[in-house]
């Protein structure tokens, strides 16, 4: 027999859970459908537990900068207590009833199974099927993007998953894949004594952002002993009982290592979601939406599955603005001219809006700074670990900025008054214009805002 509802979700990572939730709150007759833990990848295998592996990896490098400074200091890096506290405090062992009692406190129902679009408002998930009044909500998120290297699919390679559950760490570990997983992962293991090679296949680290960011996560990361290879691809990957083999393109050697870890990227999973039911390409790469994030007749999609961006900020950002559309309330459009993003290496690398690169693919005249932190009061005050930069696109004709990148301790704090500048479309000229704080990281933009030529 369908059962009728108000709305169905499908998925209940960061978007979906908010989805739902708000929508039961707001009175709807609400089925969130999770085939696994709901909370979704970010506070189980994502943004929570690798924060605390790296909170613990700053912990060891701030101690290791005392000698000279502050006297003297030896740490002896302990994993049981990170793995320990990710274990406990981060994801309950990987349990996510509290998560699915909050969703029924609202008033949600939860069915744990797999959902599946049959057809226009319709869901079948488990041996349940449902006919949603007001629609469905898409929430799904991704899954890695293993890339097709000879053998690398028969080896028992890491995804993040293994690596944020891994209660020992290996004595090596080969990391494919130089972007924010990547580049998170393979600082921090390197800190707590794991020896570390990362082979990215562009020519840069965070190949999205600007190069200068690219350029100093890589110098970052080799001060941590991290070996950086950029411009080598793998061309085979091969395990035996001791460990893995990765074959590069060329001549290089060989490289080895006890783990391998993947992180090429992420992409949505479309394919067994049933779209094509409803009308949408399922080997499409992602799911299209309108502004206000409907994807066909009585269909939203939030989260990873859009791609415009796989941000746990960018996936609740959306699930607002579809769950005012669902419940009728009018509201603008989604606007990513300023989606902030946050690298958490140490320094951390953090970016709104476009790239140098992106604006001048627009056709903008654009002006650009680069100022070197050390440079400024505080990064001088600070000393070692106070490497960083701050970069400003500005879009020459409209005399606002349209991107920025603030690399350095808390650069993601520091990223705030710069989001703002690129949401508002301050006009610069009024930037120049503020007190900026003495003696901050972030008063380093006064003299960027100077240099913009
Ligand atoms: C290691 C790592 C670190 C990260 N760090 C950060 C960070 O610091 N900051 C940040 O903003 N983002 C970070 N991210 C990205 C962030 O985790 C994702 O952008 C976010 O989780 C996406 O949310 P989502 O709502 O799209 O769904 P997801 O979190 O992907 O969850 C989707 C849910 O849908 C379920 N599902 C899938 N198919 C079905 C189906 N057919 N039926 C029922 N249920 C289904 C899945 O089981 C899952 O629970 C990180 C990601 C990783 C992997
Ligand atoms: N701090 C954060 O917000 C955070 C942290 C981790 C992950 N995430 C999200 O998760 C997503 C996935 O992360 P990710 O690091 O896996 O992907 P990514 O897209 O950030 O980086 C993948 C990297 O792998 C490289 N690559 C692809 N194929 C390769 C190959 N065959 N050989 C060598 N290199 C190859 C790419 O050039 C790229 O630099 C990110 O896009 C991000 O949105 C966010």
């Amino acid at each position: 027999m369908t059962e009728q509802v108000d709305v169905v979700v499908i998925g209940l990572g960061p978007g979906g859970e908010y989805a739902a939730g708000a929508l039961a709150e707001a009175g709807l007759e609400v089925a969130g459908v999770e085939s696994g833990l709901v909370g979704g990848e970010c506070p189980y295998w994502g943004c929570v537990p690798s924060k605390m592996m790296i909170r613990a990896g700053n912990l060891l490098a701030e101690a290791r900068r005392v000698p000279g400074r502050a006297g003297e200091a030896r740490v002896t890096p302990g994993w049981q207590e990170v793995a320990g506290r990710i274990r406990r405090e981060a994801t309950d062992d990987w349990n996510d009833q509290v998560a699915a009692d909050r969703l029924t406190a609202k008033g949600g129902r939860l069915v744990r199974a797999r959902g599946r679009l049959t057809g226009p408002r319709r869901v079948t998930a488990g041996d349940l099927d449902f006919e949603a009044r007001r629609g469905v909500v898409l929430a799904t998120g991704g899954r890695p993007r293993i890339p097709p290297v000879n053998g690398l699919a028969d080896t028992p390679y890491w995804t993040n998953r293994e690596a944020m559950e891994a209660a020992e760490l290996p004595r090596s570990l080969l990391v494919l894949g130089g972007g924010a997983i990547g580049t998170e992962i393979a600082q921090v293991l390197a800190r707590f004594g794991v020896r570390v090679t990362l082979v990215e296949g562009g020519e840069r680290l965070l190949s999205q952002e600007e190069p200068e960011a690219g350029d100093l996560a890589a110098a970052a990361l080799r001060g941590d002993g991290v070996t950086v290879l950029t411009g080598v691809r793998a061309r085979e990957v091969r395990h035996d009982g001791a460990g893995f083999t990765l074959v590069p393109d060329g001549d290089a050697e060989p490289l080895r290592a006890e783990r391998l870890l993947v992180a090429t990227g992420r992409e949505p999973a479309l394919g067994d979601l049933g779209v094509a039911s409803v009308g949408l390409d399922p080997e499409a790469r992602a799911v299209d939406t309108d502004g206000q994030l409907r994807a066909a007749d009585g269909l939203w999609a939030v989260g990873d599955i859009t791609g415009r961006g796989a941000f746990t900020h960018v996936s609740m950002y959306q699930a607002q603005i579809a769950v005012r559309d669902i419940l009728g309330t009018p509201g603008p459009d989604a606007d990513y001219r300023a989606l902030p993003r946050v690298t958490f290496t140490d320094p951390e690398i953090a970016a709104v809006g476009l790239t140098e690169r992106r604006a001048r693919e627009r056709g903008l005249r654009v002006r650009t700074s680069v100022l070197d932190l050390a440079t400024s009061t505080r990064g001088w005050i600070h000393g070692p670990g106070g490497e960083g930069f701050l970069k400003l696109v500005e879009d020459a004709d409209r005399g606002i900025l349209v991107g920025a990148t603030s690399a350095g301790p808390a650069g993601g704090e520091l990223l705030y008054g710069l989001n703002v500048a690129v949401h508002a479309e301050v006009p610069v000229e009024r930037l120049r214009h503020m007190i900026y704080t003495y003696p901050t990281f972030h008063r380093a933009v006064e003299p960027a805002l100077a240099a913009l030529r």
